[in-house]
């Protein structure tokens, strides 16, 4: 994959995105999910739905599988047995920039920008690799303004902040939406510990801009993520895994009271 894409609210959500709320009818399944490394189940046997329109949280201690879930859906790996399927097609065959094309839009772990680069730049590659055959200054500005980096547009993404880092990322993942392309940006995006490095004073913000990334433009969104607080801030529903199975999911006040999971993850961190 390309290195991962990602401020004003105001600029209008692409017509054709599904209003925020529209829950119901599965955008991702995964069905008895697994990837074995030798004789390890690190996924095993998952059983997860994301709805249209619905935001889940993906939780669990170090090592549970979480990001290896996350690359089964986007494609850097492939099960060994069940399936991953989007809109009830199965998509495992396809490689992760075909998937990209479906609409499932992902970030990694830790940030991958190009320094000498600027951000305007970024969005500028971001849509030529989409297929935008020209793209203007203000074009690039309106996506940057819906993460809330307008502001930086000139500067080099070497100097930017960890949370400004992550907004660029997003960003690019935005960039099918610049006039010209014609695209909706992801249906589905996958968040791989957004907040992971960004300094403190900066996650709220960081928050605000997913969040409108998902009420706003109504995309449905899948969360890895430890910092708590921001989980049950913007979470509809979570999902605990726990040595590559799922150990629990329900709304968040649900998974909160859930004893197993206070005991296999939340206590330390509550
Ligand atoms: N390619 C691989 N080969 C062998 N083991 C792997 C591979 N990728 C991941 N693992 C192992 O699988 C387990 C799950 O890793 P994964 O990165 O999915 O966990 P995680 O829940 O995302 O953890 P964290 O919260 O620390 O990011 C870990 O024990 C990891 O060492």
């Amino acid at each position: 994959m390309t290195p991962p894409p990602p401020g004003a609210p105001s600029a209008p959500a692409p017509a054709s995105v599904p209003a925020a709320g529209a829950k119901g009818r599965a955008v991702l399944r995964c069905t008895a999910l697994t990837w074995a490394v030798g004789a390890v189940a690190i996924v095993d046997g998952i059983e997860l739905t994301v709805a249209e329109g619905e935001f889940l949280a993906l939780i669990g201690p170090n090592g549970a599988g979480k990001t290896s879930l996350i690359n089964l859906i986007s494609g850097i790996t492939r099960p060994t047995s069940g399936a991953v399927l989007l809109d009830g097609r199965e998509i495992d065959r396809l490689a992760p920039h075909r998937r990209a094309r479906l609409g499932i839009g992902r970030t990694f772990q830790s940030s991958s920008v190009f320094p000498t680069m600027t951000v305007a730049e970024h969005v500028e590659l971001a849509a030529r690799a989409v297929g935008a055959r020209r793209v203007t200054g203000p074009d690039v500005a309106a996506v940057l303004e819906r993460v809330r980096l307008g502001h930086r547009a000139q500067d080099l993404a070497g100097g930017l902040s960890h949370g400004d880092k992550r907004k660029l990322e997003l960003a690019m993942l935005l960039a099918s939406t610049v006039p010209g392309v014609g695209g909706d940006g992801p249906r589905l995006m996958l968040l791989d510990e957004p907040m992971a490095g960004v300094a403190a004073e900066e996650i709220g913000e960081l928050t605000e801009v997913i969040r409108i990334l998902h009420r706003e433009e109504g995309r449905t969104l899948l969360m890895v993520e430890h910092h708590m607080h921001v989980v049950l801030d913007l979470a509809d529903r979570i999902a605990v895994l726990h040595h590559g199975t799922l150990l629990a999911e329900g709304t968040p006040e649900a998974v909160m009271a859930d004893e197993e999971v206070q005991r296999a993850y939340l206590g330390e961190d509550l």
